[in-house]
C-alpha cells in the first residue's frame, strides 16, 4: 500500500509540473514566440485556415481562435459536424437509443411488474427525433463559430498552392480565395466501397442510408460485424428486422478483446440477430424489391444464395481526400491513402497540419476532436497532448461495449508479463436490481508493478463506466489504485472496483 501511495504522488506531481499554469511560465515564454511567428501579416489573410467542419476541425478551429489564431473553416457538406454529427455517431445513438426503449417497452416490461398493451413503432416520428438531434447539434456549432470569432466559409476547398485555398462556394457563398500561414486538413473518411457492389442507399445501404430507412425490413443482411454492423444491425433488429451479420473473420467486434468478443456474441445472438463468421460475399445485386446475395463460408467453402430486403454494407471506411489538390502539393500519403503527419501532426510540407480520419490511427470522433485541439496547441504554443494509448472505444449495443488500452492478446504478443482481474456483472448489486446484468469487466495489469494495461467491459453503460478507467490509465495508475478509491454503492462502477481488487490481490469481494 506504501509504495503505491508513493507511487501515486510521484506520479501526481509529474503530471502537475505539465498541467498546472503556475509551474509553466518557460513554456508560456516559448508560447507566445510562436502565436507571434503564427499571426497572419494582412488582410484578408489568416493564421489558421481548417479544411472540414467535423468534430476534429471544428473542435480545431474553435480552440484556434481561442489561442487568439485568425481563423477561417471551410465545409462543403452545407451543415457543420462532419460525419459524426450528420450521419454518424449522434443519428445512430438517436435511433440506437430510441429502439432500445421500444424493445424493452415491448418485450422486457411483464418481468419487471409493468403491463403494457399496444406498443407500436412510429417510424417517421423517430426519424423526426433523430433529424431534430441532428440538428439541434450542428446550429449549436454554428452558434459556436460566432461566439469564438470563427469565420464560417461554405464550400469545397481545394489548395492552388501551400498557402492559398481556393473554395468554391456552395448554397448562394461566394467563391472565395483563402491565404493562411497554417492550414489544418480535417477531412475525414469515407465508407469504404466492396468490389462490384453498388451503394444506393436503398436497397443496398452504407450506415448513412441505414440511417434513414423508411420502413423496417423483413429480412436485413449487414456485411462486417465491426461497429457499424452491429449497432446498425441492432437498431434494425430491435424494430423488428431479422438481421443476420455476415463476417469475414471467426469472431465479431473487431479490434475488441476475444473474451469481450464472445461475450458479445453469445448476448447478442440471443437478441436475435444471427452471425455468419468466416464468411465473404461473393455477390450481391438487387433483384426486383430485394436484394440477391451470394456467400461462402471459409471453413467449409459451402455456398449459399439467398434474398434480403435490404444489404448494409459496413466493411470499414477510408480517409477522404479528393480533389484538395494533395497530390500537386506533393504531400506524403501512406498505401491507405492516410495523409502521413508527424508528431506534430505537420505533414511533409509543415505548415499544413492533418487530423481525425485522414490520417493514422482509430477512426473516432474524439481522437479526431483531442489531435484538433493539440495540433492548434502546436501551432499556437508549441505543445500538445494525446495519449495514443489512451484513447477509449465504444460500441453502443445493448449491453455496450467499451475498452481501453491494450487487449490480452496484445499484451501476448508483445511478451509483457501481465495478470487479469475480472468481475461479471450478474454479481453486481446495482446490475441486478436493474434486472440488466449480463456482461463483465476485465482488467489487464503489469505483473510486476500492477500497473494498469487495458480494461475491456462488456455491461449496462460501458460506455460512462470506461471514464473512469481511462483517466486512471492517462495517469499510469495501477490496480490498487483504482481498487482503494471509495466507489459509491449501489452503482454499477463498483464492478470496476471489483475487477480492479481481482487484477491486484486475486480475489473480489462479492464474486
Ligand atoms: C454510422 C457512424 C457512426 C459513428 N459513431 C461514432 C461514435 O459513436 N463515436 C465515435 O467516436 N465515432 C463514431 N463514428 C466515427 C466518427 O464519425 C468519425 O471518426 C469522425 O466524424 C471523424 O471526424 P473528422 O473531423 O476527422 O471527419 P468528418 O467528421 O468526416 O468531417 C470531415 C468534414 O470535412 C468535409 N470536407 C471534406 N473535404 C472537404 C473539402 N475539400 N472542402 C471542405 N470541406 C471538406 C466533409 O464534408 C466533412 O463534413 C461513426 C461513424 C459512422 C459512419
Ligand atoms: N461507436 C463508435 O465509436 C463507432 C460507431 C460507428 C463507426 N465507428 C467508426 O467508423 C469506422 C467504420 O466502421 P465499420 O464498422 O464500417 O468498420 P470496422 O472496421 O469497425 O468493421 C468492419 C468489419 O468488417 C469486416 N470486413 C471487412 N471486409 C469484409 C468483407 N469483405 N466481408 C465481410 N466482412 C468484412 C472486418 O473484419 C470488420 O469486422 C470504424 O473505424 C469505427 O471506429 C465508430
Amino acid at each position: 500500500m506504501l509504495n503505491s501511495v508513493i507511487k501515486r504522488s510521484a506520479l501526481c506531481r509529474f503530471k502537475f509540473t505539465c498541467l498546472q499554469v503556475s509551474e509553466c511560465r518557460p513554456a508560456q515564454i516559448e508560447i507566445s514566440k510562436r502565436l507571434y511567428s503564427a499571426k497572419a501579416s494582412g488582410n484578408g489573410e489568416y493564421d489558421l485556415c481548417v479544411i472540414g467542419g467535423g468534430p476534429g476541425g471544428y473542435v480545431a478551429a474553435i480552440r484556434g481562435a481561442q489561442l487568439g489564431l485568425k481563423t477561417i473553416c471551410v465545409e462543403k457538406r452545407g451543415t457543420l459536424g462532419g460525419t459524426c454529427l450528420n450521419v454518424g455517431c449522434i443519428p445512430s445513438k438517436a435511433l440506437l437509443n430510441n429502439s432500445h426503449i421500444y424493445h424493452t417497452v415491448k418485450h422486457d416490461t411483464k418481468r419487471r411488474g409493468i403491463d403494457v398493451s399496444g406498443v407500436s413503432v412510429n417510424l417517421s416520428q423517430m426519424m423526426k427525433a433523430k433529424d431534430d438531434s441532428v440538428k439541434s447539434l450542428t446550429s449549436g456549432i454554428e452558434y459556436l463559430f460566432k461566439k469564438n470569432k470563427v469565420e464560417y466559409a461554405k464550400g469545397t476547398g481545394s489548395f492552388i498552392d501551400p498557402q492559398t485555398l481556393s473554395v468554391k462556394g456552395i448554397d448562394g457563398a461566394a467563391d472565395q480565395t483563402i491565404k493562411a500561414k497554417n492550414f489544418i486538413i480535417a477531412t475525414g473518411s469515407e465508407v469504404k466501397p466492396f468490389p462490384g457492389v453498388t451503394i444506393d442507399e436503398k436497397k443496398i445501404v452504407s450506415s448513412t442510408g441505414a440511417l434513414s430507412l423508411s420502413e423496417v425490413p423483413k429480412k436485413m443482411t449487414v456485411l462486417g460485424g465491426g461497429i457499424i454492423g452491429l449497432e446498425m444491425g441492432s437498431v434494425w433488429s430491435r424494430l423488428g428486422a431479422e438481421v443476420t451479420v455476415v463476417e469475414f473473420l471467426p469472431a465479431v467486434g473487431g479490434p475488441m478483446d476475444a473474451d469481450i468478443s464472445k461475450a458479445l456474441s453469445r448476448i447478442i445472438s440471443k437478441q436475435g440477430i444471427k452471425f455468419k463468421t468466416s464468411t465473404k460475399l461473393l455477390s450481391a445485386k438487387v433483384n426486383g424489391d430485394s436484394v440477391e446475395v451470394e456467400i461462402e463460408n471459409m471453413k467449409n467453402n459451402k455456398r449459399e444464395t439467398y434474398q434480403t430486403d435490404v444489404l448494409l454494407v459496413a466493411i470499414g471506411r477510408v480517409p477522404y481526400t479528393e480533389g484538395l489538390g494533395l497530390d500537386k502539393l506533393g504531400i506524403s500519403m501512406d498505401k491507405s491513402n492516410r495523409v502521413i503527419m508527424d508528431s506534430e501532426y505537420r505533414t511533409n510540407i509543415p505548415h499544413i497540419r492533418v487530423i481525425g480520419d485522414a490520417t493514422l490511427g482509430p477512426m473516432l470522433a474524439h481522437k479526431a476532436e483531442d489531435e484538433g485541439i493539440a495540433a492548434v496547441e502546436y501551432i499556437a504554443k508549441g505543445q500538445g497532448h494525446v495519449n495514443y494509448n489512451c484513447i477509449p472505444a465504444v460500441m453502443y449495443t445493448h449491453p455496450e461495449v467499451a475498452w481501453v488500452g491494450i487487449t490480452e492478446q496484445k499484451a501476448k504478443e508483445s511478451g509483457i508479463k501481465y495478470r487479469i482481474g475480472t468481475f461479471p456483472f450478474s454479481a453486481n448489486s446495482r446490475a441486478k436490481t436493474n434486472m440488466d446484468a449480463d456482461g463483465l469487466v476485465k482488467v489487464i495489469v503489469d505483473a510486476e508493478t500492477d500497473r494498469l494495461l487495458g480494461v475491456h467491459m462488456i455491461g449496462p453503460m460501458a460506455g460512462e463506466l470506461i471514464g473512469e478507467a481511462t483517466l486512471a490509465l492517462e495517469y499510469g495508475a495501477s490496480a490498487e489504485d483504482v481498487a482503494r478509491v471509495c466507489h459509491a454503492h449501489p452503482t454499477l462502477s463498483e464492478a470496476t472496483k471489483e475487477a480492479m481488487m481481482a487484477a491486484w490481490c486475486g480475489k473480489s469481494i462479492h464474486f
